[in-house]
């Protein structure tokens, strides 16, 4: 087994939250106060993080470091299926995928966590046990969001009951665009509780939030919130996973460590397909945050169909030549 992910360091309680008695303790107190906090934030320079994100996406990398990083890429993955259709049987051939990417190659890395909907989660869970590889459900509503506080909350506690060790949820983006924060912050909190001991993924919409300062802004909210992990999309709406945003979300855990001492996990999902595009963000963490960030527990890339790519490519850099689609399973 060569998972690189030590499930002990997910486990709950390990990571200190900014709570009573930290530097911003009293911008989550009101509605207004939390308004004023978010819309203090430096905004962000548009031309600037497009400009940034494109050059570092330029960056070429020697092909020792490529093999690096499309091991460390396999290894950073949440494995992905999110569709109406799945079944328990795609979500068993997934988790078998998720153990050995390339089962011609035990050197191969396995996946970080296999994302499902939290109905498949014990589905995911008994095909994972002891392999240290998590089980991520996405719920609140997920995609839209859009239920009673109660209903999104059951949502959790059920795919925690089923197993997941980590809870994928969407925010409210209607309540965050009319600017009721407190709202959205209270909602993160209770969804934070409901999780018990599995970690929490904020998912903020990005392509939904418009701005590069929404995005800012509903980072640090999510993180003030309790959040473990920040997270682009839901993958159901264009855009998503860009890397200016993902730039301006890697600031964001930076300077919310800097304040606070707390580390977030940023996780971009959505449109993620090419061992290039991993390699992009890779570069991207590497330049913006540093090796800090550079391992499954902080870095985690949302995808359902990289793998074989990644996969492909990782053959090329092993024998010279690819070994043609058949090499990989049909996702
Ligand atoms: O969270 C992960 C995304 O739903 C996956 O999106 P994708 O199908 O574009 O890779």
């Amino acid at each position: 087994m060569t998972h690189v992910l030590d499930p002990g360091t997910l486990a709950a309680g390990t990571r200190p939250g900014p709570g009573p008695g930290t530097p911003f303790d009293d911008v989550t107190r009101s509605d207004a106060a939390l308004r004023a906090f978010l819309h203090g934030l430096s905004g962000v320079d548009q031309v600037g993080a497009e400009q940034r994100a494109a050059t570092l996406g330029t960056r070429s990398i020697k092909t020792t470091a490529k093999a690096w990083a499309i091991d460390t890429a396999i290894a950073m993955i949440d494995l992905t299926t999110l569709e109406g259709a799945d079944t328990p049987g795609k979500v068993r051939s997934l988790a078998a995928k998720a153990r050995r990417p390339d089962p011609t190659d035990p050197s191969c890395p396995a996946v970080a966590a296999v994302c499902v909907y939290g109905d498949l989660a014990g589905v995911a869970r008994e095909a994972l046990e002891g392999t240290g590889i998590h089980v991520a459900a996405v719920a609140t509503a997920f995609p839209s969001g859009r239920a009673s506080r109660e209903v999104k909350l059951a949502d959790v506690r059920d795919a925690v009951a089923n197993g997941a060790d980590e809870i994928d949820m969407v925010i409210d983006r209607g309540a965050f665009l009319s600017g009721r924060y407190l709202e959205v912050f209270e909602e993160i909190v209770a969804v934070k509780e409901a999780c018990g001991g599995a970690h929490l993924k904020v998912i903020l919409e990005t392509g939904e939030l418009v701005t590069y300062d929404n995005a800012r802004r509903a980072s640090w909210l999510a993180m003030l919130a309790g959040a473990d992990f920040i997270k682009t999309s839901t993958g159901k709406i264009s855009p998503a996973a860009t890397l200016p945003v993902c730039l301006v979300m890697l600031e964001a855990v930076r300077d919310f460590r800097a304040a606070t001492g707390t580390q977030v996990g940023v996780k971009p999902a959505g449109g993620i397909r090419t061992t290039k595009d991993a390699v992009k963000h890779l570069v991207l963490v590497n330049e913006t945050v540093g090796a800090d960030w550079l391992s499954p527990d902080w870095f985690r890339l949302g995808a359902s169909s990289l793998l074989n790519d990644l996969l492909l490519q990782r053959q090329k850099l092993r024998t010279g030549h690819y070994s043609g689609p058949d090499h990989v399973s049909v996702d």
